[in-house]
């Protein structure tokens, strides 16, 4: 089987470009700490303890959203959790950066600046054309070794995931390889009853995108937050328009196609909210029913009450439940009504469930539920649905190639 090489393979003492991926929920400028921490602190403390000398490599947030911000405050939720010191540097491959990363001693971990903030990181580009980066070329001539740990960014073909494993001899790193086999081992898992899939969050072109890759798999896609608004949209419904957020004009651009295909194609596969709930003018969740929306006037915050109870029954009678991206804005609790709903009907049942994503799977420690009241929580979203096709992942594609070039 092809594979990848783990932190078990790492020759001792070397200089170590890590990749991590704590993208993180950010409410008025501060950072959440967040599954995500956690899990890498681990990796981290690991390279640490071992005598490496450690730089890491996050981003956070897209350029433009009020989630793009500088990294310092990571550094010290790391820090936290890792139980070693972590510098931070605000600088991706400029001189602060190599000075910073020259200065390293065995044991020391610096984090640099969100990679989003250098121009090479994002630009659509092969693995080859990253490589060839001023940012990759200046780093990689830093570091004996680059670890990739960030397996929910492993689907973004971005130069901090697939430039340096064609620069640097690669490893997985402990998230990577523990996320990969456990996503792996789940997308080849059959089931006798009925797979459901409940679809939200706001990243609506990664699940989309997955959808019709999946409608072998899955019986039944139940939908909500800003993907069941673009359903709604191509169905009839006055709903999935920008008018407070510009969440939907883009992707829907991007997904009316495939949108239409699905609803003329799989209708009865596909079931979309009959009523929605916005924030009235007293500041009350209030209700209404889809049909009743004559223009989109403000913005929907969560699906309706008739809805999460023609949800609640189809994942008790499931066999598996995937769940990828909140239904609503459930960080203000008069929004998380189909989230919880959703996800506690989950929890009471013995269904195979697995439920991702950074944002999505804090649902499930804010409300009071457990992480084992499900099989699986994977602190990736994209990635883990995209697994589920068995479609390689392109960041975990270039480790394997690494480890096939170096045997
Ligand atoms: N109707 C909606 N409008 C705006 N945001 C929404 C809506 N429904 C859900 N969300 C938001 O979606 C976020 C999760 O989306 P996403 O980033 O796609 O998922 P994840 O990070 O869990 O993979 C939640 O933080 C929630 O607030
Ligand atoms: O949070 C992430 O993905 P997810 O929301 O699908 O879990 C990753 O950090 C990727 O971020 P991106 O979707 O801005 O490329």
């Amino acid at each position: 089987m092809r594979s990848f090489r783990t932190l078990d393979d790492l020759p001792a003492q070397q200089r170590v470009l890590v990749r991590l991926d704590l993208n993180s929920p950010v409410e008025d400028g501060v950072v959440q700490d967040n599954r995500r921490f956690s899990r890498h602190a681990e990796t981290v403390a690991e390279l640490a303890e071992a005598g490496h000398r450690v730089a890491l490599m996050a981003h956070q947030g897209r350029p433009g959203r009020d989630t793009f911000v500088s990294l310092e405050q990571h550094a010290d939720i790391l820090a936290e959790h890792a139980g070693v010191d972590v510098d931070f540097v605000p600088d991706t491959f400029g001189d602060d950066a190599l000075a910073a990363i020259r200065g390293l001693d065995a044991g020391d971990v610096l984090l640099l600046e969100n990679t989003r903030m250098t121009d090479d990181e994002l630009p659509e580009k092969e693995p080859e054309g990253h490589a060839a980066s001023d940012f990759v070329e200046t780093l990689a001539a830093e570091f004996d070794a680059y670890v990739n740990d960030a397996y929910s960014a492993a689907h973004r073909k971005h130069a901090s995931l697939v430039g340096f494993p064609l620069a640097l001899p690669s490893y997985a790193g402990r998230v990577m390889q523990t996320e990969y086999e456990a996503n792996t081992a789940i997308a080849e898992r059959e089931f006798d009853g009925d797979v459901t899939m409940v679809i939200g969050g706001t990243k609506a072109t990664d699940v989309i995108g997955v959808m019709e890759a999946l409608d072998e798999t899955v019986d039944r896609f139940l939908l909500g937050g800003v993907a069941g608004e673009l359903f709604l949209r191509a169905a009839g419904y006055s709903v999935g328009e920008d008018v407070e957020t510009d969440l939907f004009d883009d992707q829907w651009d991007a997904n009316e196609e495939v949108i239409r295909s699905v609803l003329d194609e799989r209708r009865d596969q596909v079931t979309l909210a009959t009523d929605l709930a916005y924030e009235d003018d007293d500041g009350e969740r209030a209700e209404v029913a889809v049909g009743d929306i004559e223009e989109k006037s403000q913005s929907f915050l969560d699906i309706g009450s008739d809805t999460v109870a023609d949800y609640e029954p189809v994942v008790r009678d499931s066999e598996a439940v995937f769940v990828k991206g909140a239904l609503g804005v459930f960080e203000d609790e008069r929004f998380s009504v189909g989230t919880v709903g959703v996800l506690e009907a989950i929890a009471e049942t013995d269904c195979f469930s697995v439920v991702g994503g950074g944002d999505t799977s804090r649902a499930i420690t804010m409300y009071g539920m457990s992480e084992s009241d499900f099989s699986h929580v994977s602190i990736a979203g994209g990635a883990y649905i995209r697994a589920l096709t068995g479609e390689p992942l392109p960041a975990v594609e270039l480790l394997v190639q690494s480890a096939e070039r170096e045997a």
